[in-house]
């Protein structure tokens, strides 16, 4: 007997289940992270779970999952009631799991994988046993891997169908995949989904995910679910629904008229323009050649490319660390130098990569770093190049809570912070403002997800609010996700330019790669 359901352990059903979560709410302290929702998830049907970061996707996937305690509501499996208290009792129920990490031992084999992941898995495997078992389980299912392969040699898309199918292995049939498509190259995506949406629909599995994507949306689900702000906002038939009726559930009617007017206002509105750059290493060798790119107000254009091609020597340039041998930077039409004087008249914010390196001085308090920028203006400066204390520290200590920078103290060094905390201080220096331009080299680098999705979040704010932003990142899917247009600098110049819904990453793959150069700006 199960012990924490009304429903026997024998009796869970190796078919598709439905499943149904009523009146879910969950609260984190002041915040209500899931307001009574109410989701309805058919038998065999492929659902997507949509919504805008923050919105309580994952929130609701943890309740159903049980790693999270409800403060209210229920979930329903085949119509009867499953309460569910840890991950193990989701596990007995046959609700499973695909997390966006992989969660394989990597020198153990795909074989040994899935063995060790059974409850009852033996202390010493009888391989004789287990093979035969193996195959004939591998010859059901529609997708194969590797088994004798240890998963370090598997590609991330062989990881991830070993991950779904260790769930089939487990006998889960209702599968959450948290954006499971995240680590896939768009082939391996399509094929993935594809094959689990036929398993869906010959009623083996029902699987829950939750997507940003609308093209994956609309091409593999059948049924939807909309979150905002831990709100249900809409639900409905995914091949009926637009793209637009969609994105309107997740980001409301007012914002969406809001970034509609936006958009409108900013269109054509050249705030940086980068004409003809040109630098040189430190041995006279051209580095940036010839670069030309624009970023309008309201967007971000985003730099990938291969590291060693012009990347950094640009962001020196646009930091006033590196000459310009030739060409020119223009701020709303006007020539810009990169110097104290024309960053604050320009409003031309940054945020460098390895921030305690290159934007701090690791030995002072976090309440002087913050200063910085302001710390020959008033009220902070009264008396010539006096620092007041009193306002230094006020000021800081209202951006310390403001961009929530973990310190014990103002007056620790910066360098004690670690690496997220020192990229929120330099971000509440750098942002605490008005932002016309803002340039980003690689600002997630090494932080861990919480500040990743934070400092993201912060870019994007800037953006919205009519800031210029340009991004230059090494991380594909960064660029991807944060930029309205994705630019590739190859060989210290731009070589190829996009809006994100027109490109894809095997285009931009072939760009950075140096395939083609059909340069368009
Ligand atoms: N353990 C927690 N403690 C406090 N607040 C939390 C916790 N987990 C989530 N939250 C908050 O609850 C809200 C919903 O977060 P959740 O992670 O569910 O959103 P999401 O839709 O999954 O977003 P994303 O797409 O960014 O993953 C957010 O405001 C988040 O900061």
């Amino acid at each position: 007997m199960n012990l924490a359901t009304e429903i026997p352990a024998d009796a869970v059903p190796l078919r598709a289940p439905s499943l149904e979560t009523v009146g879910m709410t969950k609260i984190f302290g002041p915040l209500v992270a899931l307001d009574d929702v109410s989701i309805k998830v058919k038998s065999g049907s492929f659902h997507a779970l949509l919504g805008e970061n923050g919105a309580g996707k994952s929130t609701l996937v943890k309740c159903i999952m049980g790693f999270y305690t409800s403060d209210r509501g229920s979930v329903m499996l085949d119509g009867q009631e499953a309460r569910i208290r840890s991950p193990r009792d989701a596990r007995d129920l046959g609700i499973g799991m695909v997390y966006q990490h992989f969660t394989l031992v990597p020198c153990l084999t795909a074989a040994e994988n899935l063995v060790i992941s059974r409850a009852d898995a033996p202390a010493i495997f009888d391989w004789k046993k287990e093979k035969p078992r193996l195959e004939s389980f591998m010859d059901r299912m529609p997708f194969r891997v590797r088994l004798n392969e240890p998963v370090s040699g598997l590609s991330a898309g062989e990881k991830q169908k070993l991950e779904i199918l260790k769930l089939l292995y487990l006998e889960q049939r209702f599968l959450i995949l948290d954006e499971p498509t995240s680590v896939l190259t768009p082939g391996e995506a399509d094929e993935v989904l594809g094959l689990l949406g036929d398993m869906a629909r010959r009623g083996e599995v029902t699987v829950l995910m939750i997507s940003h994507k609308f093209r994956e949306v609309k091409a593999f689900c059948d049924g939807f679910t909309v979150l905002r702000r831990g709100r249900m906002t809409g639900a409905g038939d995914a091949q009926a629904a637009s793209v637009e009726e969609m994105s309107r559930m997740m980001i409301g009617d007012t914002e969406v008229r809001e970034r509609a007017e936006r958009r409108k206002r900013n269109e054509a509105q050249t705030v940086l323009d980068l004409a003809g750059l040109c630098a040189e290493d430190g041995e006279g060798r051209p580095v940036v050649k010839a670069l030309n790119l624009k970023v309008k107000a309201g967007e971000v254009v985003g730099i990938a490319g291969v590291s060693g091609n012009g990347q950094s020597a640009l962001v020196e340039v646009l930091a006033g660390q590196k000459e310009l041998t030739d060409g020119g930077i223009f701020i709303h039409g006007k020539p810009f130098e990169p110097k104290r004087r024309d960053f604050d008249r320009f409003k031309v914010f940054g945020l460098p990569e390895e921030p305690l390196k290159n934007a701090t001085v690791p030995r002072m308090s976090v309440a002087e770093n913050i200063a910085f920028r302001s710390y020959d203006k008033p009220p902070i400066a009264n008396m010539g190049w006096w620092l007041s204390p009193g306002p230094m520290r006020k000021k800081a200590e209202e951006l310390i809570e403001r961009y929530r920078v973990k310190t014990t103290s103002p007056d620790s060094p910066i360098e004690a912070l670690s690496g997220g905390n020192v990229q929120r201080a330099v971000l509440a220096r750098e942002l605490s403002g008005d932002v016309d331009v803002l340039i980003v080299a690689n600002p997630c680098f090494g932080l861990d997800f919480a500040s990743v999705a934070e400092i993201r979040g912060q870019i994007m704010e800037q953006r919205n609010r009519g800031a210029a932003v340009l991004l230059v990142s090494e991380d594909l899917d960064e660029i991807l996700e944060l930029s309205d247009r994705v630019a590739v600098m190859s060989g210290g110049t731009i070589s190829y330019v996009a809006p994100v819904e027109d490109t894809d990453r095997n285009t931009i793959g072939q760009h950075m790669a140096g395939g083609q150069h059909t340069a368009e700006h």
